[in-house]
């Protein structure tokens, strides 16, 4: 692949951060050596378990550049997004004499780089990170905008920093290797974007929804492309979500009580579809959002096999894992819904028959 077939999204910085490109590409691996600089002498590559043979590779890669590279392989999925790997983390970066001018790359889905931009942004108060995306939902959305953090049992990622990534490589290679329910977990947060912001996505995922469904679909560049977008401009203005940044929010205050409730053994796409359908749900009885608008969603999203309901009897649990949904302010909850397609707003302190209502279209 030539360096015009690599598509560049830019990230402005904000808040004393740096502005950072996010390469969307095949074979970017030659990339990751120019980013992480010359003032580097140590790289640690935090990896899961199911990416150790790519871990290694770059972790060899590297040091043939003459890093001292090391490969740090954490638990899959959510279980790394905890304290104890944290810890763990932290542990080997002070066994390597890991220093200030020394960078983390988080190699991995959402779960790895939202722990490695985590361990970067706490070890020494705050190191350089790359972030190298290796699911469709990293690409779209974890791996951009620095969020980074971890799960407790009160909830989902309490515990974390706003600290971007010094760039992000979109290998679409690494796409062939992802199972089927974790490439259709990262449609949820494409469709997002597509509710939020940009209704051509909803229309690319609609021209033919099995299509979608595969990194070999004929859209699938101009999905990941158009989701980054819509991400990277947000996060562009609002680095620490004092503001717009809320909307990428949609459908994460139910989903990320479900994800809780079902203690993280859950696909964050998943719940987050859940969330989406309850979110326009309410927006409908809010008399905000068309029922058009509204039914949308759950066309959408069953036509690639996302959930849309869950159990009426978690409700009272779920309202509670709800209040502190990091958007609450004191006793109000606040949801993001939608006044229109690409139209958000914010609906603050619902009446409790609004929520309960809302419920109960997602539970059957
Ligand atoms: N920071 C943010 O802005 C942000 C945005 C959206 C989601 N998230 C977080 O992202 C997480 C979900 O991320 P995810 O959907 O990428 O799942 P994930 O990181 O949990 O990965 C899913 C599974 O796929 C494996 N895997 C990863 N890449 C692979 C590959 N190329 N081939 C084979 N297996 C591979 C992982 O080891 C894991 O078992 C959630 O914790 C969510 O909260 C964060
Ligand atoms: O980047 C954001 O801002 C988002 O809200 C994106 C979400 O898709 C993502 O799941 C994020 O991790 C949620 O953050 P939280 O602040 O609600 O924990
Ligand atoms: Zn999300």
């Amino acid at each position: 692949m030539s360096d015009a077939d690599v598509v560049r999204i830019q990230v402005a910085g904000s808040d004393g951060h740096a502005p950072y490109e996010v390469l969307i590409g095949h074979q970017l691996l030659g990339e990751l050596a120019p980013l992480i600089g010359p003032k580097a002498k140590r790289v640690a590559i935090i990896h899961p378990e199911a990416l150790e043979a790519t871990g290694e590779a770059i972790r060899e890669d590297l040091a043939a550049q003459g890093y001292e590279a090391i490969a740090l392989q954490v638990p899959n999925a959510e279980d790394a997004k905890s304290a104890e790997v944290a810890a763990y983390c932290w542990s080997v970066l002070g066994q390597t004499g890991f220093t200030r001018s020394d960078v983390v790359v988080g190699l991995g889905g959402g779960s790895t780089t939202d722990l490695a931009g985590f361990v970067a942004a706490t070890w020494l108060r705050g190191v350089r990170w790359i972030s190298v995306p290796t699911t469709l939902l990293g690409m779209v959305d974890a791996a951009v905008g620095g969020k980074t953090g971890i799960n407790i049992a009160e909830g989902k990622n309490m515990v974390g920093a706003f600290h971007p990534p010094a760039g992000v490589l979109a290998d679409l290679g690494t796409l062939e290797t992802l199972g089927k329910h974790d490439y259709v977990s990262g449609l949820a947060e494409v469709i997002k974007a597509g509710f939020i912001a940009d209704p051509v996505i909803l229309d690319l995922v609609e021209a033919d929804p099995e299509a979608a469904t595969t990194p070999a679909g004929p859209h699938t560049l101009e999905l990941i492309r158009r989701a980054i977008q819509v991400k990277a401009d947000v996060v562009s203005g609002d680095l620490k979500e004092s503001g717009r940044r809320e909307i990428l929010n949609y459908g994460h205050t139910l989903g990320h009580a479900i994800e809780r409730n079902e203690r993280y053994k859950w696909r964050h796409g998943a719940a987050i579809s859940i969330g989406m359908v309850f979110a326009a749900e309410l927006g409908r009885l809010a008399g905000r959002l068309d029922d058009a608008t509204a039914d949308r969603h759950r066309a959408v999203l069953a036509s690639v096999g996302l959930p849309l309901t869950y159990r009426a009897d978690a409700w009272p649990k779920l309202l509670d894992a709800m209040k502190i949904d990091k958007k609450s302010r004191g006793d109000l909850l606040r949801f993001v819904v939608l006044d229109g397609l690409a139209k958000t707003s914010i609906l603050e302190g619902p009446d409790p028959s609004v929520l309960v209502a809302a419920y109960g279209e997602v539970s059957g």
